[in-house]
């Protein structure tokens, strides 16, 4: 397990299959072990088709899974779902509002509907950015409004967990980044949000954490600062007068070293600091030391390799499962 401490969501041994029209079988959730730690923003990532919708739609009780446990705030579900659901606000699809309401009448009408207090209507309406468009006709609101009034529909009951499917999809980047903010600011005011999303770009700067699973399985998760830190991920940059006789140097410590230019590039996670320790030893003084900034895009786009709709599945991942920030 790679997060200590009380749980939001805990999955173990998930797995559904679907039947397809030609009877054949397809296993689109396969043995998941999910944990969403409670509070801060979770990023649930993952290609398309890898099991991210039909994994949340089981944790909501909309399908129901073949094997494994779900639990919720450490309820199992779907047994106790009914005990739970109310901590629990979802946007699994696009909702329907009436076109030619304004948002903020939208809101009300649903306040009335689910027993909500209407003077919520007002302080969800400023936790979505929509407070000044508010008196304006639904119709009339661009996708990212539209998406940011379904998440304030979603925060009428206070719920501690939220559960965004895709939420950016179609959105430009002035919507992709509102939507992010709202987020921000949910997990600031304590809440937990999970964030289903197959660009990860999307959710790298607003996560604390992520699961990032193929084919319907677990391949990493753990602190998105820890993810990025491990393994091969890490990498220095070194610049010395004679990179050849640096190059040895360093590989004879097991390192990989790449050139570019009269540089080096040295991956496997090398401690700075051994490196200038080492060069220096043997009369070589670095005249540049600088970790190179790895993004989670290309550690996932790494861990993911192949496991795209249409590849062949590998036997066994090179990486297996790797659990960052946990010693395994
Ligand atoms: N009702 C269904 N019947 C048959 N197969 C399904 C059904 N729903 C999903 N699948 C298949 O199960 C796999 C997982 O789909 P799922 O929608 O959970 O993935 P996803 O990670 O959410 O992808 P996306 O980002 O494209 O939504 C896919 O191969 C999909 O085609």
């Amino acid at each position: 397990m790679a997060f200590t401490g009380e749980l939001a969501i805990s999955t173990r041994g998930l797995r559904k299959t679907y039947r397809r029209l030609n009877g054949s079988k397809h296993v689109a959730v396969e043995g998941l072990d999910l944990d969403v730690p409670v509070g801060g923003v979770h990023g649930f990532l993952g290609p398309n088709g890898s099991g991210k919708t039909t994994t949340i739609r089981m944790l909501l009780g909309l399908i129901r899974a073949d094997q494994g446990t779900m639990r919720v705030f450490d309820q199992p579900v779907p047994a106790r779902l009914p005990d739970v659901v109310g901590r629990v606000g979802a946007i699994v699809e696009q909702p329907k509002f009436f076109p030619n309401f304004s948002g903020r009448r939208n809101l009300l009408l649903l306040a009335g509907a689910i027993g909500a207090d209407s003077r919520l209507v007002e302080v969800v309406l400023g936790d979505v950015g929509l407070a000044d468009r508010a008196k304006d006709r639904y119709r009339t609101y661009s996708l990212g409004m539209k998406q940011r009034l379904a998440i304030a529909a979603t925060l009428l009951k206070d719920p501690d967990l939220l559960i965004f499917d895709e939420p950016t999809n179609g959105l430009d980047p002035a919507g992709i980044r509102e939507i992010r903010d709202v987020m921000r600011g949910l997990a600031g005011r304590g809440k937990t949000v999970l964030v289903s999303s197959h660009i990860l770009a999307e959710v790298e700067q607003v996560a604390d954490t992520v699961s990032i699973i193929a084919r319907g399985r677990m391949i990493a998760d753990g602190r998105v600062s820890d993810l990025l830190g491990t393994g091969a991920a890490r990498t220095v940059r070194v610049g010395v007068a004679v990179p050849g006789t640096a190059g040895s140097l360093l590989e004879a410590q097991g390192w990989t070293v790449r050139r570019d230019g009269h540089q080096l590039l040295v991956d496997g996670a090398p401690d700075p600091a051994r490196i200038t320790e080492i060069l220096a030893r043997q009369g070589l003084f670095v005249d540049e030391l600088t970790p190179v900034k790895v993004d989670l895009e290309s550690v996932f786009l790494e861990l993911t390799a192949g496991q795209g709709p249409g590849t062949r599945p590998p036997d066994e991942h090179p990486h297996g499962r790797r659990a960052a920030g946990s010693d395994s």
